[in-house]
C-alpha cells in the first residue's frame, strides 16, 4: 500500500490510500484468525474449522478489494451523449466494513448529479464508484463524502448528492444491540447545496415519491 501521506491522521490513511500496489498477506490474516479461534476457546484443528482461517483471509481480501481500485478511473464522460438535467441512480446495494469492529455494514447508496455542459458518465460507473469506496475499512460518513467528492471533482457537474442508508452489525448484533436501526448520511456538493428545491426534488425521487 502507498504510504506517502504525511498531513493526514493515521486512521485516515487506510481508506484514503490511492490504488494499491498492496499485497494482501493472506497467510498473516489466516494466522490471526487461528489465534482468534484459540482465543475464544475453540480447537482450530477440528475438521469444521480447519479451513476457516484461509476462508476468512480470502473474505477480508474480498471485502477490502476497493483498496486496489482507483475510483477516478470510472469518471470518464460518455463520448457523444449529453444531458443537462438531473440523473439519479438509487438503491445501489453496498457492503462495507466498519473500521472500529471489522463488522459489516450493509445498505443502499443513492447518487444524484446534475451534469454540466452535458457531461454524463455510464450509469454502472456510479455503482462502481460506490463499491470502490465501500470495499474498504470505513465509517459511513467518510464513505458518503468520498463518493460525492470524487464525482464532483472528477466530472465537474453542477451538483452532486449522495445518500447512504445502512445497517451496522456492530450496532445490531453486538454492543448496544438495536436491530433494525438505520444510519442515514448525506453529502451534498455544488448546486444542490444552494438550491433547496432541487435538493428536495432529488430527495423525493430517491424516496420514490418523485
Ligand atoms: N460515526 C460513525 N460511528 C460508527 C460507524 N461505525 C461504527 N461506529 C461507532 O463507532 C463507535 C466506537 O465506539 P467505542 O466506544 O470506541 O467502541 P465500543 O466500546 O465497541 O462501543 P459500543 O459500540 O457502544 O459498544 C461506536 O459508537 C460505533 O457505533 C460509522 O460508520 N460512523
Ligand atoms: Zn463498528
Amino acid at each position: 500500500m502507498n504510504t506517502q501521506f504525511s498531513a493526514t491522521e493515521p486512521d485516515e490513511e487506510i481508506a484514503e490510500a490511492p490504488p494499491a500496489r498492496r499485497q494482501v498477506d493472506l497467510g498473516k490474516i489466516a494466522q490471526g484468525v487461528r489465534l482468534i479461534l484459540e482465543g475464544i476457546g475453540e480447537d482450530p484443528d477440528r475438521p469444521g474449522l480447519r479451513r476457516t482461517p484461509q476462508r476468512v483471509a480470502e473474505m477480508y481480501a474480498e471485502l477490502t478489494a476497493g483498496m486496489d481500485e482507483d475510483p477516478h478511473e470510472y469518471i470518464v464522460p460518455l463520448p457523444g451523449d449529453t444531458h443537462d438535467e438531473m440523473v439519479i441512480v438509487k438503491d445501489i446495494q453496498i457492503a462495507s466494513l466498519c473500521e472500529h469492529h471489522l463488522a459489516p455494514f450493509v445498505g443502499r447508496c443513492h447518487i444524484a448529479y446534475i451534469p454540466k455542459d452535458g457531461r454524463i458518465i455510464g450509469l454502472s460507473k456510479l455503482a462502481r464508484l460506490a463499491d470502490a469506496f465501500a470495499r474498504r475499512l470505513q465509517v459511513q460518513e467518510r464513505l458518503t463524502s468520498q463518493i460525492a467528492d470524487t464525482l464532483y471533482e472528477a466530472l465537474k457537474p453542477v451538483g452532486v448528492m449522495v445518500v447512504i442508508e445502512a445497517e451496522h452489525t456492530c450496532m445490531t448484533v453486538r454492543g448496544v444491540k438495536k436491530p433494525g436501526s438505520l444510519t442515514i448520511t448525506s453529502a451534498i456538493r455544488g448546486g444542490f447545496r444552494k438550491d433547496q428545491r432541487t435538493r428536495a426534488e432529488a430527495m423525493a425521487l430517491i424516496k420514490g415519491r418523485g
